[in-house]
């Protein structure tokens, strides 16, 4: 879990971006978005609890910044969760969809896979598609109304997956190829169920800061002034003001 989330510290560094860990509540209230990395859900559950920090990411939700949650994280921002271990888990909810939480198997099912994401691309520019690591991933079941879906992985008809996911191929009767939601966004909460920090391309991370300099801009908490550029490998220009640099915490 801590080496999923110096990962991503580690991209953001890249890009620019000031990163902090967040293990306190009150840390939530100098930040201007959340990101919720990957790792083991149940775990990360059990330690926002002891760290009292539910209601605090709950109200952080409603505040109207924007939240990523990834992976284990995209399960945390669920409003419903499948597949749960016994007694289940807290949620902080607020991503009006159904998650399972490990939707493709356990860890040696992980895979790669190449998936396009149309609004990603539109927005950061860059391939058609984006390489999707995914570790014992969950996947989205369904969405309500309120819900943008951003990428749906294909997948193959030869698969045969978890037993108890939703979808069961069996060899002698192969259903047709069917697309599984695994990234979403509904108003500035972002879901993804595979893991971005762990390839090159810096464009989910860039998506995820665009979404936060325009919410921080439209509340007014960014003051014109100098501002550095930052060039993502799609091309377009995000700019981030250095005066007030924003804060983009990890939650772990
Ligand atoms: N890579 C991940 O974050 C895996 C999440 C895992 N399936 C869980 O239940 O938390």
């Amino acid at each position: 879990m801590a080496v999923v989330g110096v990962l991503a510290l580690q991209v953001l560094r890249r890009l620019g971006v000031k990163g902090v860990e967040i293990r306190k509540p009150e840390q939530l209230e100098s930040v201007a978005s959340l990101i919720i990395p990957g790792g083991e859900s149940t775990t990360m559950a059990k330690l926002a609890e002891y760290h009292n920090l539910f209601p605090a990411l709950r109200d952080f939700v409603k505040t109207g910044k924007p939240v990523w949650g990834t992976c284990a994280g995209l399960i945390f921002l669920a409003n419903k969760a499948v597949g749960q271990k016994t007694g289940g888990q807290e949620l902080v909810g607020g991503l009006d969809c159904t998650v399972h939480r490990n939707y493709f198997g356990s860890q040696i099912q992980s895979f790669e896979a190449e998936i396009p994401a149309p609004e990603l691309v539109s927005k950061e520019g860059g391939p058609e598609t984006f390489r999707g690591v995914f570790i014992r991933a969950p996947a989205v079941l369904d969405v309500g109304p309120g819900v943008e879906v951003l990428a749906e992985y294909p997948v193959p008809s030869t698969n045969v997956l978890f037993s108890s996911s939703a979808v069961q191929i069996q060899e002698e009767n192969p259903v047709p190829e069917k697309k599984v939601i695994v990234a979403v966004k509904q108003g500035n909460l972002l879901g993804t169920a595979f893991h971005p920090e762990l390839t090159a391309d810096p464009r989910w991370h860039t998506y995820f800061l665009r979404m936060t300099v325009e919410a921080a801009t439209s509340s007014n908490t960014i003051d014109a002034g100098t501002s550095s550029s930052i060039v993502p490998a799609g091309g377009t220009d995000l700019i981030i003001d250095e005066k007030r640099r924003i804060d983009l915490p990890i939650f772990q």
